[in-house]
């Protein structure tokens, strides 16, 4: 199955102090989706916004929320993410006890199921999760900060995820999140991603460059 590359920025790299003005510019430069970034400071090494903020944005774009989460335990706050905008939830299999319930509960609430796999761990992780998810994640950098670099080893585990998803039929989005730029953009793509992430390469600029961040990123 083939889809049109999104791009999804990572809000992790707006103006925090004008969020919801920035959230407006991306959409109208022609952003696809809107990641938004939870960290706790205990999976991961940074905090950053919790549904209060989800919820104030939600006003300033109707594009889908795709809600990255950084935070363990998980379960208890999907509910929470969920009523406060949120379409596509991604979690990590190591936030939480039992993946596959969280992936049936994020589905149970009506919204999208994403799994993320960190740097280091395989894809064969996704051996009995791949018939339930809706997208899959590959983090090319470890999660916990924007403005990282790119690690090179992630390409052949987007190969070898996109030989499984094309293997099972299933309409399932592959995206990538970490490091990605002009360089790495086409690279990920032909390795088979079709969601693009970028915090770093859609904000740098200003508020007058994103349309052509965007573009650029799609390979337009
Ligand atoms: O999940 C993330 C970090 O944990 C971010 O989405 C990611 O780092 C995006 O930032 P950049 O494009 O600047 O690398
Ligand atoms: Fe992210």
């Amino acid at each position: 199955m083939t889809h049109p590359i999104l791009i999804s920025p990572s809000i992790l790299s707006a103006d925090f102090a004008r969020l919801g003005e920035e959230v407006r510019a991306i959409d109208e430069a022609g952003c696809d989706w809107i990641h938004i970034d939870v960290m706790d400071g205990h999976f991961v090494p940074n905090i950053t916004i919790g549904p209060a903020v989800v919820k104030a944005l939600r006003p300033h774009s109707q594009k889908p929320f795709d809600v990255h989460l950084m935070i363990s335990p998980v379960d208890p706050y999907l509910d929470a993410f969920v009523q406060a905008g949120a379409d596509i939830i991604t979690v990590h299999p190591e936030a939480g006890p039992h993946i596959h319930r969280t992936v049936q509960h994020i589905k149970s609430l009506g919204v999208k199921a994403g799994v993320v796999l960190n740097p280091g761990t395989p894809a064969k992780m996704l051996d009995y999760l791949i018939d339930d998810v809706d997208l899959i994640l590959v983090m090319s950098v470890n999660p916990g900060f924007g403005g990282q670099s790119f690690i090179e080893n992630q390409l052949r585990k987007i190969e070898a995820i996109r030989k499984m998803i094309d293997k099972s039929g299933r309409d399932i989005r592959l995206q990538v999140d970490g490091g990605i730029d002009l360089n790495t953009a086409p690279r990920a793509i032909a390795a088979g991603a079709d969601v693009l992430v970028a915090g770093t390469a859609t904000f740098r600029g200003g508020q007058s460059t994103y349309a052509d961040n965007i573009r650029q990123l799609r390979g337009g």
